[in-house]
């Protein structure tokens, strides 16, 4: 069996015309959706994210505030820069690039941010709402995910899905989002004693362990679908995922590859939650107007 390759690149400019669209339909009524992003520090993948990020609002016909601080950044500067963006009617979405310095307290800044303005879907209001399966900004990578497995008409119900990696960010909440859709939820992480014998069991297996190529065909149930939301350097210094594509592509049925596969989903559900942001705050001025 070769695995069908999951084309990251061509879902997720699906969903950014999708995007577009509404963009375009919120300019007619007045509204340009606006996303902020913060940026603290040098370190280089951020800013290289932050540029896509930057560069694809544009693309959108969105308006993009870089936010961009030196490492030396105290946490009360910080939150009092989330404070004035708060209180920014142009600004929809509010989005503080991780990792932060050591100095800043990540929490604490999430924490400030609005939830009606949490585009990343990061801050506890957001993922309480998500868990208990309420309206809520869904976390990116997550979400895009989610519409991967929808694209290809793998419908999680019924089916075992192992999570590797327990992060805030990826981990936690791809398990809550697959339990929604009625998967059987398994969490593994870096002290799970025997990772194998449990991701031999996935009808679904997400990486998200952040270890070059450790998944390989020893890991996998013939006919699973493997999504690798690792982002790694191999020994060249080449971007991989945590899933040696070659060997597994061999005994999986869906596969996602590294680049090219959940990484552009990210900033397409970014581009996603924004946009609903602005549609939410139009419509509540509607309400107000007709009060
Ligand atoms: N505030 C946030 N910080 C971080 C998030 C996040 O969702 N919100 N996620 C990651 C980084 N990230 C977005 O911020 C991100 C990572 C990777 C990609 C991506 O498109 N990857 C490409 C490869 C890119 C390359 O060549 O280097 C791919 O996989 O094809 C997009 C966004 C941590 N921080």
């Amino acid at each position: 069996m070769t695995a069908t390759t999951i084309d990251g690149r061509a879902v997720s400019q699906k969903i950014k015309e999708q995007v577009k669209t509404r963009v375009e339909r919120l300019k007619e009524q007045g509204v340009i959706p606006g996303l902020a992003v913060v940026l603290v520090g040098e370190d280089s993948a951020s800013h290289t994210y932050v540029k896509n990020k930057k560069k694809t609002c544009e693309a959108l016909g969105m308006r993009s505030d870089l936010h961009q601080f030196p490492d030396t950044l105290t946490e009360a500067e910080l939150l009092s820069t989330i404070e004035e963006l708060n209180n920014d009617s142009n600004i929809h979405g509010i989005l503080v690039q991780l990792p932060l310095p050591a100095q800043i307290d990540e929490f604490k800044v999430i924490l400030a941010i609005d939830p009606a303005k949490d585009v990343d879907g990061f801050h506890p209001i957001s993922v309480g709402n998500m868990m208990i399966g309420k309206e809520a900004f869904l976390p990116c990578t997550p979400h895009g995910i989610m519409k991967l497995l929808e694209h290809y008409d793998i419908n999680p119900a019924g089916k075992h899905t192992v999570v590797i990696g327990r992060s805030n960010i990826v981990g936690k909440p791809v398990g809550q989002l697959m339990l929604q859709k009625d998967a059987t939820v398994t969490y593994c992480h870096s002290k799970t004693a025997d990772l194998a014998s449990f991701t031999r069991q996935a009808d679904i297996l997400v990486s998200a362990i952040g270890r070059a190529k450790l998944i390989d065909q020893s890991f996998i149930k013939p006919g699973a679908v493997v999504i690798d939301v690792g982002m790694n350097r191999d020994e060249n210094g080449k971007l991989c995922g945590d899933v040696d594509f070659a060997d597994v592509s061999e005994t999986a049925s869906f596969l996602t590859p590294v680049p090219g596969g959940v990484g552009p989903m990210t900033i397409a559900m970014l581009m996603e939650n924004t946009v609903q942001s602005a549609e939410n705050g139009l419509q509540k001025d509607k309400s107000a107007e007709t009060m």
